[in-house]
């Protein structure tokens, strides 16, 4: 779309930013797209106002890698235009083309080891009758009550071929500020960062070097790019055979130093390398049994795997995806390439399947929404691409930088609140109610309670809630800085450290310690106590209030030393309750409420 605000001022808005950078480059070289109809596609070719008709488009997706618009130009002649991926497009090309293919793939290559996004374009002459024809064959296609979707395809796939090659495309594609240091900051975290994108293998090994989640310093890094299962599976074992041969090297290495020169290890040394003067290892045929997974728990050295979409699909399958997992998450990096929007999601799915991890996708077009559906946290990168991925997010921002505060920082204060949020939780409730039980044995467990109605009805709403509530809101264990400079601070919630059994069987211990201490102390001494004459000074409503008065201390006091971060909030809360407890107590018990409702109130004789 265009919009020309004043005279030589247009603004592009396109779907994607690659079409919007294309269509500005074509501007700058003469050729200015000026205006869109439904039916008509109006440019300036060099000065001169052309009109072209527009007949068909076929729709860009994910599967066809690929987009093709069909015009008659003011000669009328009709030409399909194809702009695409170049391994789908390069396919479709006439025999004729072989030359210049040759040349264009060189090229292509060179563009996406630099990083940059490119595409491939082709032309092709379509005669009134071919037009008609296909046109036709489309029409019934977009019209079919079944399989629509399949027709279509299956009607572009018949049009899209025997195309003439126009050249190639390379867009780049600027990182994000900050994705280098917030991918270092991660990592220290331990958290495990798989890169998923669309892009060909070269552009994202060159982003993966370019956001440091692949160094010049690793030990290896794999590259499984076969096309049939057989292959794809040798490449995984020969790459998790290197890894354990690797890392032996490395152990022996440590303990030769260590041992003074002793060295005793499972490799075999067959020659020196050629390239870097290294030592290169005997990988063991292709067709060796993959290693025990067990062995991968040991690997020492930093390995990067980089997978093709074509060789994932296999690996995918159910018998490979234990090997495939297995190998992929010894690797200190995984990028997968070349894939479609399902297979990433199917990844998210397998590692939430083979591993007790949380899972995090974060993406910022409308490619990404299925996996930011499958994981269990969906991140959304508002920008160029559109707002579907936003739409399915459980989190959205602008910046991919973001991620670190929203992990380190609310991430970790979040789980850290929810902890102790529970076990405060359980501790109070277990204090309040375990002193009914230990009353039982005195009542001869009848219904008689050891508290007045009044504060059972007020102990969790008004006496003890609102503290509790305003530690789940506001409470810090360290400031936001201090989480983002010691990224090692994340790892308690990846361990479950702060809420696990262990801990609920504390907090539930510790209620009960704290209810025995509260029923039978009071206990011990108002039952012992009478007056100078001889009559029990304490009755059974003393008592009641006596523990019922301490609990709510207790509980009070607990609250104010679980508490890391006081804010305002949490002192009126806290000290509020406790004030307010003393304010009921005295009202309910005081004379002159006696007087005003004198006869709301009707006491048992316990005596
Ligand atoms: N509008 C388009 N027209 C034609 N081809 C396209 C278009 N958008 C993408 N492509 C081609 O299809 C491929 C796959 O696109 P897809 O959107 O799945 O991934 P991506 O944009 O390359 O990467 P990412 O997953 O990081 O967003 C692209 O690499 C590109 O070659
Ligand atoms: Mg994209």
């Amino acid at each position: 779309m265009s919009e020309e605000k004043s005279e030589g001022e247009l603004f592009y808005k396109a779907q994607s930013p690659d079409e919007s950078a294309l269509v500005t480059a074509a501007r700058n070289f003469g050729f200015v797209f000026r205006s869109r109809t439904p039916g008509t596609i109006t440019t300036t070719e060099m000065g001169r106002p052309v009109t072209y008709t527009l007949l068909a488009i076929l729709d860009f997706n994910n599967i066809r890698k690929r987009m093709s618009v069909i015009v008659r130009n003011p000669e009328g002649r009709i030409c399909l235009y194809c702009k695409g991926a170049d391994t789908v497009l390069l396919e479709r090309l006439h025999p004729s083309n072989q030359e210049l293919m040759n040349i264009t793939s060189d090229h292509l290559n060179e563009y996406a080891a630099d990083g940059l996004r490119t595409l491939a374009l082709a032309y092709r002459d379509l005669s009134e009758d071919e037009w008609e024809t296909w046109s036709e064959s489309h029409r019934c296609a977009d019209k079919a009550a079944s399989c629509r979707e399949d027709r279509l395809a299956a009607a572009y796939e018949q049009i899209e071929q025997d195309m003439m090659l126009l050249g190639a495309t390379a867009i780049e594609d600027k990182l994000q500020e900050g994705v280098q240091e917030t991918i270092a900051v991660l990592s220290l975290a331990n958290i495990k960062i798989w890169v998923l994108t669309g892009d060909k293998q070269e552009t994202a090994v060159n982003i993966g070097y370019s956001c440091k989640m692949l160094t010049d310093d690793m030990t290896d890094v794999f590259i499984i790019s076969g096309h049939t299962v057989q292959s794809v599976r040798q490449e995984l074992g020969r790459a998790k055979q290197r890894m354990i041969d690797l890392s032996r090297t490395r152990d022996g290495e440590k303990e030769e130093e260590m041992a003074g020169g002793f060295m005793e290890n499972g490799f075999k040394e067959v020659q020196e390398g050629d390239g870097g003067g290294g030592k290169q290892l005997q990988c063991p045929p292709p067709s060796a049994p993959a290693p025990p997974s067990n062995l991968m728990d040991n690997i020492s050295g930093e390995f990067a795997l980089v997978i093709n979409g074509h060789s994932l699909a296999h690996a995918l399958e159910a018998d490979m995806e234990t090997e495939f997992v297995s190998t992929a998450c010894a690797c200190k990096a995984v990028i997968c390439c070349r894939v479609t929007p399902l297979q990433k999601a199917q990844v998210v799915e397998l590692i939430k399947k083979h591993k007790k991890a949380v899972t995090l996708a974060i993406g910022d077009g409308a490619n990404d929404v299925s996996m930011i559906k499958s994981a269990h946290i969906g991140v959304g990168i508002s920008g160029q691409e559109g707002i579907q991925a936003v739409l399915a997010s459980d989190y959205s921002f602008s910046q991919f930088r973001f991620l670190q505060r929203l992990l380190l920082v609310h991430g970790r204060w979040s789980y850290l609140r929810m902890c102790r949020f529970l076990c405060y939780f359980f501790y109070k409730n277990f204090a309040f109610t375990m002193v009914h039980f230990w009353f039982g044995f005195f009542c001869g467990f009848s219904a008689q309670t050891v508290y007045d109605q009044y504060f059972i009805t007020l102990y969790n709403i008004v006496y003890t809630s609102l503290p509790v509530l305003a530690m789940g809101i506001f409470d810090q264990d360290v400031p936001d800085q201090r989480s983002l400079e010691y990224p090692k601070l994340y790892e308690p919630g990846q361990l479950n450290l702060l809420f696990n059994k262990r801990e609920f069987f504390i907090c539930i211990a510790q209620g009960i310690y704290t209810s025995v201490v509260l029923f039978f102390v009071p206990c011990a001494v108002l039952s012992n106590a009478t007056q100078s004459t001889g009559v029990p000074l304490a009755d059974y409503q003393t008592f009641a209030v006596t523990t019922a008065t301490a609990l709510v201390i207790v509980v009070s006091v607990q609250i104010a030393l679980d508490t890391g971060f006081w804010t305002v909030i949490n002192h009126v809360f806290v000290w509020g309750s406790l004030g307010l407890y003393f304010t009921i107590m005295f009202a309910l018990h005081s004379q002159t409420l006696f007087k005003i409702f004198p006869n709301q109130f009707h006491f048992v004789s316990c005596g």
